[in-house]
């Protein structure tokens, strides 16, 4: 019977170590435990179509490792391979990096999951979901639009309005932020999320970032740097913000990114509300204007 013919590496034909001829059921189709996930992980292009990637795979295979080691070579055919050039070396990086973030996804999506023991009604925790829920209801842009736009009417203090007109802009700049990446980024919400949350937009179907993040963060710094409170009463809107977006995971919402993200977008607009903020004689033209309509 003749023998197979071989590759440069002494490899019958046909058994690459590269996915590209990889069948279903092969374990560069998920048959084989974890070298899909670690194939996949080295390039998001279809296999076999980058010639980069196709050496970066072959290069970091142990058997190709195995026959560039002259002590412990399989075979009398294999030659030595050479040194990657410097800019195959470089591009090992992104690799790396994108292993990093599909880790933390991967531990991300994890997490989540393991959080969100209100999910539904049988999960482990659905007793406590009308309370995540009505927790739901307190991080929600309407309520916060329309006591504020009630505040605003009701003030009679210049130095009320000034606040509130302000708060007015804040909101207004987070629902616009928040609008703008989940549609740019349009991250799924969790499967294991049901939709049934009170009056959404239509690009809260997705889920990054989380609109009540980011609205709790700024709030919360909002209150505390310009409302005098006593410390109790400060210390509960830290609370309040924080188990806000825990309530987002709980709840099966969010993913523990999206509420990470949006704790940090809503503290950084604070930052931009802050840095623009209206001036008294400004906050009254506006308010001024906007009665007289
Ligand atoms: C309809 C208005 C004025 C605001 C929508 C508020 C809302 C439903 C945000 C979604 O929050 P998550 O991203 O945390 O689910």
């Amino acid at each position: 019977m003749p023998s197979p013919r071989r590759n440069a590496e002494g490899r019958p034909l046909g058994a690459s170590v590269s996915s590209s001829s990889s069948s279903p059921g092969s374990p560069a189709h998920g048959g084989g435990g974890g070298r899909f996930e670690f194939q996949s992980l080295l390039s998001s292009r279809a296999p076999g179509t980058d010639p980069t990637c196709a050496r970066l795979r072959a290069s970091e295979s142990p058997v190709h490792r195995r026959g560039s080691f002259p002590l412990a070579g399989t075979g009398p055919s294999q030659a030595p391979s050479p040194p990657l050039p410097e800019e195959d070396r470089m591009d090992l990086n992104p690799s790396f990096l994108g292993i990093a973030l599909r880790s933390l996804l991967a531990i991300d999506l994890w997490l989540s999951k393991k959080l969100g023991v209100c999910a539904g009604e049988n999960s482990s925790w659905g007793s406590v979901r009308p309370l995540m829920k009505l927790l739901e209801i307190s991080g929600h842009g309407i309520p916060w639009l329309l006591g504020t736009l009630y505040c605003l009417f009701r003030s009679d203090s210049w130095a009320g309005r000034e606040v509130l007109m302000n708060l007015l802009f804040a909101l207004l700049l987070d629902l616009l932020l928040v609008a703008l990446i989940k549609g740019l980024v349009r991250r799924r919400r969790p499967a294991h999320n049901q939709m049934d949350m009170f009056v959404t937009l239509s690009v809260d179907k997705y889920s990054f970032p989380s609109g009540h993040a980011t609205r709790a963060a700024l709030m919360s710094r909002f209150i505390l740097n310009h409302l005098v409170l006593a410390i109790p009463l400060r210390v509960l809107i830290v609370l309040w913000a924080l188990i806000l977006g825990l309530s987002r995971v709980m709840l099966g919402r969010h993913n523990v990114t999206d509420v990470a993200f949006g704790f940090f977008l809503g503290y950084t607009q604070y930052s931009i509300v802050d840095y623009c903020w209206l001036s008294p004689d400004n906050a009254r033209v506006l308010f001024v204007l906007w009665k007289q309509q």
